[in-house]
C-alpha cells in the first residue's frame, strides 16, 4: 500500500478554518502529532479553549477531509482541550485554584450587565469548563435570582471561615444578597464595600475553576476603581448599548481599565437591535454600530452582539437563564458564540504573557 505524505495530511487539516481562532489548525498550533502508517493517519489536536461541546463535530469534519486524501484507508483524529492560566493583570494576590477572573462591567446601569455575566457564564460551562459566579452588583445584586436560588439561601460555611459556593446551572455562585438580610443596611460606604466583597471574594471555597466571572457594579465610580485595583482580575468584558449616552459610559469603562492595567477583553453590544416577534423585521432603536466604532477606537473587539428579546429578559425572571433553558436556541448560540471568543481572548493573553518578559506600561 502506498504511504500518504505529511504535507498531503496538512493540507487536508488546513481546509478547515476555526471560528474562533480565525484560522486553520495547524497555523494556530494545535496540531500536537500527525502519525501516518502505510494508508493510516491518526492525528492529534489540542485547543485551549473550552471545547467539549464542539470537538466530536470538529474531529468529525478533519475525519472526514483525511479519508478524503487519495490512498488513505482509514484516519482518527483525538481532540483534547485546556483552559491556560492568566496571573493577576495588577500583581494581586491570585485567588489559589482559579485561573482566569474576568470582570463583567459596564459604564451604566440597567444595559444587561448581569443578564450578559449570568449567561457568559453558563455558556463556558456549557463547554465544559469549571465556572464560578461572584455576583459583585451591590447596588442591585440579581445573580440570586436570575440563577433561581431560592430566596432566603444562605451559603454553607467551613469552620466559621470559608463560604461553600452555592451551585445553579452549573456554576458555583457567591452573591452579597446570600449574606445580607432584609434588615442589614444596603447604605454602604465604598470602602465598607469594596472589603466585603474581598472577603467574599477570597473566604469562598471555589475550588478548582476555569473562569470567574465577576458580575462588577455599574458605573466608573470610585468602588469599581478601588475593586478592579483589588480584584486579581485578569481582564475585563464591557458591556454597552449601541445607544450614544451608553456609549459615551462604555468609553470610561475602557478608561478605567486601562487606567489600572487591566485588559478591556472585548465588549457586549446588548440591545443591539429588536427582532419584531410577528414580522421578523430587525430595528436598530438604538442606533448602529456603535460599539464596533468604539472597539476600533480603543483596539478592542465586539465579543458579541445580543438583541433586545423577550425570551432573554423572561428566562432571567424566572431564574432560568437562555443559555441554561435552551443552549442551542438562536440567542443561546449568540452567547456561546460571544463566550469562546472571551475564552480565546484569555488564552492569547495567556500565551503572550508566556512568550514575552512582562512590562510596564506607565500613562504618559
Ligand atoms: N438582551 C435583552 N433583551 C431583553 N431584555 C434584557 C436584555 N438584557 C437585559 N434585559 C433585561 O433588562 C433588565 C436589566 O438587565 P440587567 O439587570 O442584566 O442589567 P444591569 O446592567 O446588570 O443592571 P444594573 O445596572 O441594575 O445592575 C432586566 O430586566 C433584564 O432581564
Amino acid at each position: 500500500m502506498s504511504q500518504i505524505s505529511r504535507s498531503q495530511v496538512e493540507a487536508a487539516l488546513a481546509g478547515y478554518t476555526d471560528p474562533y481562532l480565525e484560522s486553520d489548525l495547524l497555523s494556530a498550533g494545535c496540531v500536537r502529532d500527525i502519525r501516518i502508517d502505510g494508508g493510516r493517519v491518526e492525528v492529534d489536536i489540542h485547543l485551549d479553549y473550552p471545547s467539549e461541546f464542539l470537538k466530536g463535530g470538529i474531529a468529525q469534519m478533519l475525519q472526514t477531509a483525511l479519508e478524503n486524501i487519495d490512498g488513505c484507508s482509514a484516519a482518527a483524529v483525538n481532540i483534547g482541550w485546556s483552559v491556560a492560566e492568566n496571573k493577576s493583570q495588577n500583581s494581586v494576590e491570585a485567588i489559589t485554584q482559579v485561573k482566569n477572573i474576568v470582570a463583567v462591567a459596564s459604564g451604566k446601569g440597567g444595559v444587561g450587565k448581569s443578564t450578559t455575566a449570568v449567561n457568559l457564564a453558563i455558556a463556558l460551562a456549557k463547554d465544559g469548563a469549571k465556572v464560578g459566579l461572584l455576583d459583585a452588583d451591590i447596588y442591585g445584586p440579581s445573580q440570586g435570582i436570575m440563577l433561581g436560588v431560592e430566596d432566603g439561601t444562605r451559603p454553607e460555611t467551613i469552620d466559621n471561615k470559608w463560604f461553600v459556593p452555592v451551585e445553579a446551572h452549573g456554576l458555583k455562585s457567591m452573591s452579597m444578597a446570600y449574606l445580607v438580610t432584609e434588615s442589614t443596611p444596603m447604605v454602604w460606604r465604598g470602602p465598607m464595600v469594596a472589603g466585603a466583597l474581598m472577603q467574599i471574594l477570597t473566604q469562598t471555597q471555589w475550588g478548582e475553576l476555569d473562569y470567574l466571572i465577576i458580575d462588577m457594579p455599574p458605573g466608573t465610580g470610585d468602588i469599581q476603581l478601588t475593586l478592579s485595583q483589588k480584584f486579581p482580575v485578569s481582564g475585563a468584558v464591557i458591556v454597552t448599548t449601541p445607544q450614544d449616552i451608553a456609549l459615551a459610559d462604555a468609553k470610561k469603562g475602557v478608561e478605567m481599565f486601562r487606567k489600572v492595567n487591566i485588559p478591556v477583553l472585548g465588549m457586549i453590544e446588548n440591545m443591539s437591535m429588536h427582532i419584531c416577534s410577528q414580522c421578523g423585521h430587525a430595528e436598530h432603536i438604538f442606533g448602529e454600530d456603535g460599539a464596533e466604532r468604539l472597539a476600533e477606537t480603543y483596539n478592542t473587539t465586539v465579543l458579541g452582539s445580543l438583541p433586545l428579546s423577550k425570551y432573554i429578559r423572561e428566562q432571567s425572571d424566572a431564574g432560568t437563564p437562555v443559555v441554561a433553558a435552551d443552549d442551542c436556541s438562536e440567542v443561546s448560540m449568540m452567547y456561546r458564540h460571544a463566550s469562546r471568543r472571551l475564552a480565546v481572548a484569555l488564552a492569547r493573553q495567556a500565551a503572550a504573557a508566556q512568550a514575552m518578559p512582562s512590562i510596564e506600561i506607565a500613562d504618559e
